[in-house]
């Protein structure tokens, strides 16, 4: 496995429950200039609620491999990603908002003999509290930018952004010997925000700009929260959409809940009021960004070699 630094990255851990001082509004800028991850805590979803998750996504993942790609990838709902999309290691479920709970049983309704209400009700209930997280983030992150923008911007430019759920299974193989293997390579995210939920397992890392991964620590009760190309494009470049991936170095199996949050596909993507600097990156409709990195990968996955650099920077040769 290339170079990477032994000590995790110290990144800010941001109280969700309180409002932010000026000092902790500087050091998230800075954060989330540099790297785009930071941790929060205080986010009012519960332990038993991620148990619950858990144990839901365990079961559904261990289903026998047949019924799964009912799901996808060649089905019409594709929810599932099998293995060997992402990597060999990685599968993933798919539900998507803003009918969390139809949208889990649709999924449900092929995969289960019997209905399972419960399920499509955790769904919904998690759905709907990551976007109420997902706003109030936005909130804070556009305070960051500073000049009233929480205020000017919240309601008019992310007042329809919507959400979507996957629930990422790692299995790393058992028969070799290895010391690391990517369960997951690199890429950033297509969101405007990312809200993740690793367990203790760990293995997310982040490239610096030096070109060193480094390891994102997982602590309990914390989330991370990592900015996505879109929010790169909207904030002209003051907040960094990182390159990431997930490293696999011990043989237990490793979960994961990301909640990606995105521009509509019809929204016009323009910086606001740039005022110091000129616009780096030409407008542009969200959805025309998610087909050019859905075909450039020619639909494997969001395994990304293009960037929203590749796409929209503004030419000043
Ligand atoms: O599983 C993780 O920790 C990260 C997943 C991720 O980066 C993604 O799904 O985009
Ligand atoms: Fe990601």
């Amino acid at each position: 496995m290339d170079d990477y630094a032994k000590t995790p990255l110290q990144l800010p851990l941001i109280d969700i429950s309180q409002p932010l001082n000026s000092s902790s509004l500087t050091t998230l800028s800075q954060a989330c200039r540099d790297w785009g991850f930071f941790h929060i805590k205080n986010h009012g979803i519960s332990k038993d609620l991620y148990t619950k998750i858990c144990m839901f996504s365990k079961n559904i993942l261990s289903l026998p491999l047949d019924t799964k790609l009912k799901l996808g990838p060649s089905s019409s709902l594709k929810t599932y990603t099998p293995h060997f999309i992402a990597s060999p290691f990685f599968e993933s479920l798919r539900v998507s908002g803003p009918d969390y709970y139809s949208s889990a049983k649709r999924s449900g309704d092929i995969l289960f003999e019997a209905p399972n209400p419960e399920f499509y009700k955790t769904m919904q209930e998690y759905g709907k509290k990551m976007m109420e997280l997902s706003k109030q983030i936005m909130i804070i992150l556009l305070k960051c930018l500073g000049d009233g923008f929480d205020t000017k911007y919240y309601e008019s430019e992310f007042g329809q952004c919507h959400g979507y759920l996957r629930i990422n299974s790692y299995s790393p193989p058992g028969n070799i010997e290895y010391e690391a293997v990517e369960g997951l390579g690199m890429h950033t995210d297509m969101s405007c925000i990312t809200i993740l939920h690793q367990d203790e397992v760990g293995g997310l890392q982040v490239k610096a700009k030096d070109g060193k991964w480094i390891d994102i620590k997982y602590s309990e009760g914390e989330l991370v929260v990592n900015i996505g190309d879109l929010l790169q494009a909207w904030s002209n470049g003051k907040f960094r959409s990182s390159q990431h991936r997930v490293v696999l170095r011990k043989p237990s199996n490793r979960l994961s809940l990301a909640f990606f949050w995105c521009f509509e596909d019809e929204k016009m993507i323009v910086a606001p009021d740039v005022v110091e600097k000129e616009r780096i990156y030409r407008p542009f409709l969200c959805g025309d960004y998610i087909r050019f990195k859905v075909i450039s990968e020619k639909g494997r996955f969001d395994k990304v070699k293009y960037t929203i650099d590749d796409f929209a920077v503004v030419d000043t040769a």
